[in-house]
């Protein structure tokens, strides 16, 4: 049953295109992040189906040691599973027994976590000739020995180490080449993504998403013509610009091309960003680059101009569909701004653009495959609460496609947000009320300084994207649950917010077994086989920017890996259930600090502990909540540093005691607010 790490070498060694190719036909590995590299996440496996489904039981669970977010799709290889956690551990596993082979951590350091705008999370690895690729959250590129998890090689892959860029993104490799992007566009950077060399780590290319300084050459021709779609007089090159490829890349091995998803603006303003309007080219795009040397070949800009922290990183899926009677390549693509996308792959032409839920930016698209915008979602003086918001209707939870039912599989999600013009934004500075400016961010807008009207919601919806029309939805009650896979035994997997693993019937979205987990689950399973068995996996771990601050399950047991077959008789793991707290009581504040408090609390705590009470917390603790001794410790324990090791700023150097005792007089004032009477 144990793997000698001659058979890992062995099995690993076989992996590179072709094998990734060939697996589509079996689907008994699960050799790259979204299965094959179409990314549709479409097993052919079947002896798990709609018949077999209800007598899945537990085969094994490991625990990942983690408390953060895990968002790792497992690569598994010849009964060998490779799978991430948070601060980008990775873990060799035994697939048919969950037994370790080895684990392998970056050692990021911890200090490094508020660099990142949405939790210490990592999405997974890719596997290639031996070797296993991770890249760490501080933006580190590892080649590793798949049999041992030793270190090959090491890259530093950030071009400017006084900028914020991190990675949070999968690795993938494609045509021998190692291909990883990065994030940092709500600090202020400039995207780009890089290519190397699997065997050796040498740089292959690199291409930027958007222009540089216009008193420097640009880089290529693609950056020459898309410098003429930004404003000079908005300086944007002094916040970088923005368009970090963070998530979305795939292959395509008929057309030769890679096509990857370009983020956001930075600042998100584009009133200040670039000032005279302009599309910006090529934040929110895809774009169709050659693999071989990183060159421009088309895209597609989905919202010119980006203005809501809208992105394109959002998962896409290659498909071939017959449309109109017509064959037609195409990119299937829902990206966060509430449209499902069907783009000609050949050429980057819009097909259909299709609002899948609520949408008030835009009202639909023209011929030309433009945006027909509402004015009002870029009203320099307004404040606009855009649908969907910067959490998009979708995120980086993976959706599926299944070729048998013609359905893509997509979480969709609503978490209300407005923005406000921030008229006084100045780069880099902390200002009380801009949200989390003193951990560098640079939004150009203020959050919830009005509240926002829309109510939360999430929902699985199975999505035709011919007719451009809900085959059927499922209500998950709430925001931000998993990823999904589907199978040709015809069922839709898919982890919740509320810590259940479910399957449904993919052609009718029929619940048919779920079972509970240890905690909410954001990632996406994966199946292979091994001897003939079929294996169902998810990794679960609450987090990502919304489980930061906000949770639908009081189960907080740690990450952890299930897997379950047919006849599987291992126990469940018990779980870790939240301690219930009551609201936080018995400390006096002087009332005269809660102003001075607030903008304090929004510049430098609300990322990560969300709003004081209004409900327990994610996986980060809800201040609200917290112990008497806690907040009477405040200041020492805001100002020494008492949370470094998980994470937490010291804050010595840009809070006073006073301040923090203002900061704690908002929470105690907010905690009044909302306590039942
Ligand atoms: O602009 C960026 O560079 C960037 C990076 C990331 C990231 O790397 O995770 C996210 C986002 N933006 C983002 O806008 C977003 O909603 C988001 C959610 C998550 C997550 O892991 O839950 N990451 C990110
Ligand atoms: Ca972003």
């Amino acid at each position: 049953q144990s793997l000698t790490p001659e058979q890992i070498r062995a099995a690993v060694g076989r992996v590179d295109g072709d094998y990734i190719r060939q697996n589509t036909a079996t689907g008994r590995d699960w050799p790259s992040y979204g299965l094959n590299h179409a990314e549709n996440r479409f097993s052919p496996l079947r002896a798990v189906n709609v018949d077999t489904v209800s007598q899945l039981g537990l085969a094994w669970s490991y625990d990942l040691g983690s408390k953060r977010g895990v968002q790792a799709t497992p690569v598994v290889v010849g009964g060998v599973m490779y799978v991430t956690a948070s601060w980008s551990v990775v873990h060799a596993l035994n697939a048919r027994t969950g037994e370790r082979i080895w684990t392998f951590d970056p050692e990021v350091p911890r200090e490094y976590g508020e660099k990142g705008c949405c939790d210490v999370v990592n999405r997974g690895v890719a596997v290639h000739r031996g070797k296993v690729y991770v890249a760490s959250y501080d933006g580190r590129l590892f080649a590793l020995d798949a049999a041992t998890g030793a270190k090959v090689w090491e890259k530093d892959t950030i071009i400017d180490r006084s900028r914020p860029y991190t990675i949070s993104g999968a690795v993938r490799v494609f045509k021998n080449k190692v291909v990883i992007g990065n994030g940092g566009a709500e600090y202020g950077v400039r995207g780009y993504l890089t290519a190397y060399d699997a065997e050796t780590g040498a740089q292959a290319w690199r291409w930027f998403s958007v222009p540089g300084n216009p008193a420097n050459p640009p880089e290529d021709e693609s950056m020459a013509r898309a410098m003429k779609t930004w404003d000079p007089a908005g300086k944007w090159w002094e916040a970088g610009g923005g368009g970090t490829m963070w998530d979305t890349l795939t292959y395509d091995a008929e057309l030769d091309l890679i096509y990857v998803g370009t983020g956001n603006g930075s600042p998100w303003n584009r009133n200040l960003r670039s000032p005279a309007g302009g599309d910006n080219l090529y934040l929110h795009s895809i774009v169709a680059l050659k693999p071989d040397t990183g060159q421009y070949v088309w895209h597609y800009q989905h919202a010119p101009g980006e203005t809501w922290d809208y992105t394109a990183v959002q998962p896409m899926i290659l498909a071939d569909l017959t449309i109109d009677g017509q064959p037609r390549k195409v990119i299937l693509h829902a990206p966060k701004n509430g449209f499902f996308y069907v783009i000609d792959r050949t050429d980057g032409r819009l097909i259909s653009a299709k609002a899948h839920t609520e949408v008030n930016w835009a009202t639909g698209y023209d011929n030309e495959g433009r945006p027909i915008e509402n004015p009002a979602a870029r009203d320099p003086t307004k404040t606009f609460e855009a649908i969907p918001t910067a959490y998009g209707a979708r995120n980086w939870h993976p959706m599926s496609f299944n070729p048998q039912t013609g359905l893509v599989y997509m979480p969709v999600h609503g978490v209300p947000l407005s923005l406000t013009p921030d008229v006084n934004w100045q780069r880099n500075a902390t200002r009380p009320g801009a949200f989390q400016s003193a951990s560098g961010w640079n939004l150009g807008y203020l959050l919830n300084a009005e509240p926002p009207k829309a109510k939360p919601f999430g929902r699985l919806v199975a999505w035709d994207p011919i007719r451009q029309e809900a085959a059927w939805a499922q209500d998950l009650g709430g925001p931000w649950n998993g990823g999904t896979l589907t199978t040709a035994g015809n069922l839709v997997f898919q982890g919740t917010a509320d810590a259940r693993f479910v399957a449904y019937d993919a052609r009718d979205g029929k619940k048919l077994w779920e079972v509970p987990v240890g905690s909410g689950v954001v990632a996406a399973p994966a199946t292979y086989e091994i001897d003939g068995q079929q294996y169902v996996s998810v990794a679960v771990g609450w987090g990502g920017v919304y489980g930061i601050v906000q949770r639908a399950s009081e189960r907080v047991s740690p990450g952890r890996v299930y897997t379950f077959r047919v006849g599987g008789q291992a126990a469940m793991p018990a779980a870790v259930t939240a301690e219930r707290r009551p609201l936080v009581s018995g400390i006096a504040y002087a009332k005269a600090d809660v102003e001075a408090g607030t903008g304090l609390y929004v510049s430098h705590c609300a990322g990560c502990h969300g709003v004081p009470g209004v409900n327990s917390g994610g996986n980060v603790p809800n201040l609200g909540y917290a112990r008497r001794e806690t907040l009477e410790a405040l200041p020492q324990l805001v100002l020494g540093g008492a949370f470094a090791d998980q994470g937490m700023p010291r804050f010595h150097e840009r809070l006073n005691e006073a301040q923090v005792l203002q900061i704690r007089a908002f929470i105690l004032d907010t905690v009044e607010g909302v306590r039942p009477r």
